[in-house]
């Protein structure tokens, strides 16, 4: 039974949420492109102690200060003196504020004596920060579900942390279908170029998954998906697996996922190109639900399933929040496709989306210069004008075709 194209991603995301493993303490430098699982909170004030802005002395008292001492960044610094007479110590940017410091005079706005002593006028604004400035012990930074970006990762070692509560990168095994499949040179007697498996661990990639290596594709027998598809549960969260969707003479996925004794999560989506997509869960050793994603064989297709299928259900293992949808404008009408939600391939220009040419479902030529599919709703028509969903591609900042 077919589910609805918005039915079927809230579906695999649902099911990621449910099957998704306990946090670990994942080490910073791991982290970058994980999701938090924890708020990240501060681990101690920042700054910690008060931490002079600028080069220059820090002064007690009244001026002309005689020089007491120096304090370097990195080191703790005894407070200030009583003195009749006014103290400094020269102080460098980054270094501990001494208790007793009532200003700091930067060292270009400075004078030294011929006795030594030095005279100026420190600014009236306080020249360094206090502890709590910018956090304090305990303050939350990000919250659960946030991205560990750079800047996130940066913070966190600013604040004191050697790991980040995370779950690692879904491990993800790709599997190819089809005794045609070459997978080098040129189309010859018949047989074409595997175009999934060289592509999808870069797709994989990008949804935050780690990506095993796929190899050569599998022979169309159904012995051989099976021992294809359970030698590939043995390694990985889910499989992807493309082609043999559909019930032609060699297609055997179906009866694999039966010999396997997978329950179906989704079985066809109500989606032009894409339609044969499936999902389904088999029991893993450890009684934690393993995944089989069926990705259909038409090239195109295989992607639409990725994004509808594939990248909510990661989403939600990873402990992320349903993949977005952008919007656009349509700037040319785009037809239906009945009662299926249409899957149309776009440029955009500005908040303009134009639909490309060589967009059919066995082809890949207007998805390498698409930035994503305008969603046309099952029985809905697309007129120039519109505003439309737009499905983005997983396309890193800068990747995106102009
Ligand atoms: N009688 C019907 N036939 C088909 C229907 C239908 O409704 N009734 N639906 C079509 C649709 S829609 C799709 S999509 C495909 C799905 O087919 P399968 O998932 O079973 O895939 P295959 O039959 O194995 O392959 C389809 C097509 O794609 C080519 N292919 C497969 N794998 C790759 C690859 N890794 N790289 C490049 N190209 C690949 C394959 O050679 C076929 O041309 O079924 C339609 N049929
Ligand atoms: O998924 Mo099929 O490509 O609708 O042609």
């Amino acid at each position: 039974m077919s589910v609805d194209w918005t039915g079927a991603r809230d579906l695999a995301h649902r099911a990621g949420v449910t099957a998704r493993g306990a946090a670990e303490a994942v080490p910073i430098h791991d982290a970058d492109g994980l999701v938090l699982a924890d708020p990240l909170r501060a681990g101690t004030d920042l700054p910690a102690f008060a931490t002079s802005n600028v080069d220059g002395w820090a002064v007690r008292g009244p001026g002309p200060w005689r020089v007491v001492g120096r304090v370097l960044a990195g080191t703790v610094a005894p407070p200030l003196p009583v003195d009749g007479a006014g103290v400094a110590v020269e102080i460098a940017t980054g270094a501990m504020v001494p208790a007793g410091t009532e200003a700091i005079l930067r060292t270009e706005e400075s004078h030294r004596d011929p006795d030594g002593r030095v005279t100026g006028d420190p600014r009236p604004a306080r020249e360094w920060r206090v502890p709590g400035d910018e956090a304090t012990l305990g303050d939350q930074l990000a919250p659960a579900g946030a991205n560990v970006t750079p800047a996130l990762i940066g913070l966190a070692a600013a604040a004191g942390h050697d790991t980040l509560s995370a779950r690692p990168r879904p491990r993800v095994a790709v599997r190819v279908f089809g005794d045609e499949l070459l997978t080098e040179g040129p189309a010859r007697d018949g047989r074409i170029r595997d175009a999934l498996g060289p592509a999808l661990p870069s797709w994989l990639r990008r949804l935050g998954a780690d990506p095993t290596t796929a190899p050569p594709p599998i022979r169309d027998t159904l012995d051989a998906h099976v021992a294809a598809v359970r030698d590939a549960l043995g390694e990985a969260d889910l499989v992807c697996t493309t082609g043999g969707t559909m019930h032609g003479p060699v297609d055997h996925l179906h009866p694999a996922l039966r010999r396997l004794g997978a329950t179906y999560l989704v079985d066809t989506v109500a989606v032009r190109p894409g339609y044969p997509m499936l999902l389904a869960s088999v029991s893993g050793p450890d009684g934690r639900a393993r995944f089989v994603a069926g990705l259909p064989g038409n090239p195109q297709s295989a992607i639409i399933a990725l994004l509808t299928l594939v990248a909510p259900l990661l989403a939600g293992l990873r402990g992320g929040p349903p993949p977005p949808l952008g919007e656009v404008t349509l700037g040319e009408p785009i037809p239906g496709r009945g009662g299926d939600t249409h899957l149309s391939l776009v440029r955009v220009d500005g908040p303009v989306a134009w639909p490309l040419r060589h967009v059919g479902s066995a082809m890949l030529r207007g998805l390498s210069s698409a930035v994503g599919f305008a969603v046309i709703a099952g029985g809905a028509t697309g007129r120039a004008g519109d505003t439309v969903p737009l499905l983005p591609l997983p396309l890193t900042p800068g990747e995106a075709p102009r």
